[in-house]
């Protein structure tokens, strides 16, 4: 359909019928005698090579040949059109009727043009004319630019072709740059072409200007060459042609072919700068090591140490180039600064020291008790914690409701902890009395939180239980964690404990409820293990203050004699110190970032010592780390010695070696790491072989009960005779075997906690 009859709505159809020749016009009237003619000797042959059995008038045919012939629709009026729609449409029926199906005759097969929906997409700045779209001036341009090129490349050629002529014509072989066409056309190797160049007369060639490589005398004979070379370019072929002198070769084919001395690079012939050959490039020996496996070889080499590498080990091979490499790495090597120890008698420095006495203890208790108030108000008391500081917390707490958690605040420090009003991770602080310097670790009662409660307790000396007395509370604390964290305690080897029976003040400080207290309590830890005469126990109120530090001022307090809470914990005997054994160090946390100590790690020697300068390994890294600093409860030391908290500054050694519950050992005397253990175990829950969690202080592994060994007496820990245990029982002994998927710092006498699911199922001695 033409353009014109889409814009109908104009009323353009009469102006149309005009253009087209008038309604009633026919192209017989039309049309000339030459046309005429045409048509009459086109109908003849039409009719002849159609044959006598078609059965189609003059006039159809005429028809078909003004249609194919002339362009009927600007020429054909548009009534006489719209006429002959449907006599076409019956003529096409009949046009087709003696052609068998699928095998029209070629010469009747017309062809279909699907006009694209969207305008060919054409290239910026109009790359294309063939569809004859204007081109914008960009186009113009670029296309004035191409022709020009297109001009000078045929140029070019026609002075490459007349070279080859008059070389060919004077019987002179050509010489220089290999023609680009004919080696294309016939690709050589190139070590041919070289063999071929070599044998030729040498030549000279003018060299291009290029910076550090042109020398004076060059400069003139350079410039007539490029005078010649320009040439070249220019369309005016009659003048004298010259060959394109050879490009300079890059730098990176100077250092493959190893081209000679600057000075001599100005005489250099054109088979020299190709020449792939013993003369012009140090032959690389591929049966030694390559450049990479030397630096590699260089780099485990010093891996085991960690220690910096004087000596670079020699390359086999006595390439010169290996041996560069080699000296460089050499040269870049950091030089790590050696730290230099004292190389000091740490017992005899111990021993000169006259130590206080120094005791870890862990509070533990069900989620509420008041464990971290009680705690708040020991440090408050003792001055540790400052008036203001204190009035600081009072406010902050006031503003988000929580002002009765002001004093718990001193040890919950997170913000988490803070608003939430429960403590979630062990909470570290330290004082002193005359005596005795404590470290408290204030363990989160939540039983989400145990394994952190694990953590803790497996570096105290003793443990303080807070039990909250207010009605109810120390029924429902019992049931909870109350009982499951002093059964933890016992079994990881605490054997002393304070219980503080808390929050007097809600029962007006009943001596009843005291006593009703104290006597379950002390039934139930005697039954976990705990010897009488290692509990003591005392009523208190944390929140007030009442017989924390000082004796309770409530008169209602009066029956209690007894000494406050602090002068049980001074009471507890001195801790005895493994000195004596080699060093062990359970990593508790791990800083990076500092400054001057940009790896440390923090914890408590469990034995032996340490001191600056000494190489310790991290196990179960295997990796060997140099004592750069020290600190002994956050104060510089040269050494420590076991029972003190520490932190060891590193250096030799990358973080990602290390981990919490790792285990720092003496290079000569490390910690073994095992897959599989047998642990004499006390049942919290019913053990069958199963899945479950290897706790030990800071350390959580995957692993599963395999076997149940043997039940064990209570008393005598002997095992009761009979058939292997099936299933062991709450509050039953049993040896079981137990495979974890990675191996762990594990020796005989370590204590772990096995818990699956969130509950603690046991926890024992490892045999
Ligand atoms: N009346 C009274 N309330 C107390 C006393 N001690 C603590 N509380 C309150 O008991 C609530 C819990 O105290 P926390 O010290 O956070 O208890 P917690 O045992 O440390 O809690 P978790 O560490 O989360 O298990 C707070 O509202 C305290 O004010 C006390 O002696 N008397």
């Amino acid at each position: 359909m033409s353009r014109h009859k889409l814009v109908k709505a104009l009323d353009l159809d009469e102006e149309l019928d005009d253009f087209d020749g008038g309604a009633d016009s026919d192209y017989g009237e039309e049309v000339g005698a030459e046309d005429k003619e045409h048509l009459r000797l086109g109908t003849a042959k039409v009719r002849d090579v159609l044959g006598p059995e078609v059965s189609i008038t003059d006039r159809e045919i005429e028809d078909s040949l003004w249609h194919y012939y002339y362009d009927v629709d600007k020429t054909t009026p548009k009534k006489a059109r719209k006429q002959k729609v449907n006599s076409d449409v019956n003529k096409s029926d009949d046009f087709f009727r003696d052609s068998p199906w699928l095998n029209i005759p070629e010469d009747r097969r017309g062809e279909i043009l699907i006009e694209p929906l969207y305008p060919r997409g054409r290239l910026m700045g109009g790359s294309s004319k063939s569809d004859g779209a204007p081109k914008s001036k960009l186009a113009a341009l670029a296309a004035a630019r191409k022709k020009k090129e297109n001009q000078r490349a045929e140029d070019g050629q026609n002075a490459t072709n007349s070279v080859a002529l008059l070389d060919k014509l004077s019987g002179k072989p050509r010489q220089g740059k290999p023609d680009c066409a004919s080696d294309i056309s016939s690709p050589k190797p190139l070590i041919a072409i070289t063999e071929q160049t070599m044998n030729e007369q040498p030549r000279k060639y003018p060299r291009r200007k290029s910076k550090g490589l042109k020398s004076p005398q060059d400069d003139q004979p350079a410039k007539e060459a490029f005078k010649k070379s320009d040439s070249l370019a220019s369309p005016d072929v009659d003048k004298q042609p010259e060959i394109t002198p050879a490009a300079d070769p890059s730098v990176f084919a100077q250092t493959i072919f190893a081209a000679p001395a600057v000075s001599q690079q100005h005489d250099l012939q054109t088979s020299d700068r190709y020449v792939l050959g013993p003369d012009t490039y140090a032959e690389f020996d591929f049966a030694g090591p390559s450049p990479d496996d030397v630096v590699t070889k260089a780099q485990n080499t010093k891996r085991p140490t960690q220690k910096p590498v004087k000596q670079p080990p020699q390359p086999s091979s006595g390439d010169e180039s290996v041996n560069a490499i080699f000296q460089g790495v050499g040269v870049v090597a950091i030089e790590e600064p050696k730290v230099k120890g004292k190389n000091l008698d740490v017992m005899a420095e111990f021993e000169r020291s006259k130590p206080k006495n120094a005791a870890n203890f862990v509070v533990i208790g069900h989620v509420d008790a008041g464990k971290s108030t009680l705690m708040g108000r020991l440090l408050y008391d003792l001055k540790v914690v400052d008036q203001r500081t204190l009035d600081k917390y009072r406010k902050e707490a006031e503003r988000i409701g929580k002002a009765s958690f002001a004093l718990a605040w001193v040890l919950d420090q997170g913000t988490e902890e803070r608003s939430r009003g429960v403590t979630i991770d062990i909470a570290m602080n330290k004082f002193e009395t005359e005596s005795t310097s404590f470290t408290i670790l204030d363990a989160p009662g939540h039983r989400d939180f145990i394994p952190n409660m694990i953590a803790g307790a497996s570096q105290a000396d003793f443990a303080v239980l807070v039990i909250d007395a207010s009605t109810g509370n120390f029924e429902s604390g019992l049931k909870g964690q109350t009982k499951e964290h002093a059964l933890l305690v016992r079994s990881m080897g605490v054997q002393r404990i304070v219980i503080a029976v808390n929050k007097l003040d809600t029962i007006q400080w009943s001596q009843d409820r005291f006593d009703e207290i104290s006597q379950q309590v002390s039934a139930f830890l005697t039954t976990a293990g705990f010897l009488a005469k290692n509990l003591a126990l005392v009523p208190c109120a944390g929140l007030t203050g009442d017989n924390i530090v000082r004796k309770a001022e409530d008169p209602q307090a009066s029956w209690y004699t007894g000494a406050p809470l602090i002068s049980l914990l001074e009471s507890s005997e001195p801790v005895t110190r493994a000195l004596e054994k080699p060093l062990r160090m359970t990593v508790d946390d791990i800083f990076r970032g500092g400054v001057q100590n940009p790896l440390s790690i923090s914890g408590r020697l469990d034995a032996g010592n340490v001191q600056i300068g000494d190489t310790v390994v991290i196990m179960p890294a295997s990796q060997t780390a140099s004592i750069k600093g020290l600190e002994v409860d956050s104060e510089p030391s040269d050494w420590a010695v076991a029972g003190q908290n520490v932190i060891l500054h590193l250096a030799d050694i990358e973080a990602k070696y290390l981990k919490s519950g790792d285990v720092v050992c003496p290079p000569a005397v490390p910690i073994q790491c095992v897959t599989s253990f047998t642990v004499k175990i006390l049942a919290f829950e019913h053990i069958t072989p199963m899945h479950c969690e290897v706790h030990k202080g800071r350390l959580h592994a995957p692993g599963r009960v395999t076997k149940l060994v043997a039940q064990l007496d209570k008393a005598s820990g002997a095992a009761v005779k009979g058939k292997k245990p099936r299933l062991i029982k709450p509050g039953s002994v049993a040896r079981v075997h137990v495979e974890v998927d990675d191996p762990i710092p594990l020796e005989q006498g370590g204590r772990v906690i096995l818990r699956a699911g969130g509950e603690t199922i046991g926890a024992g001695l490892v045999e």
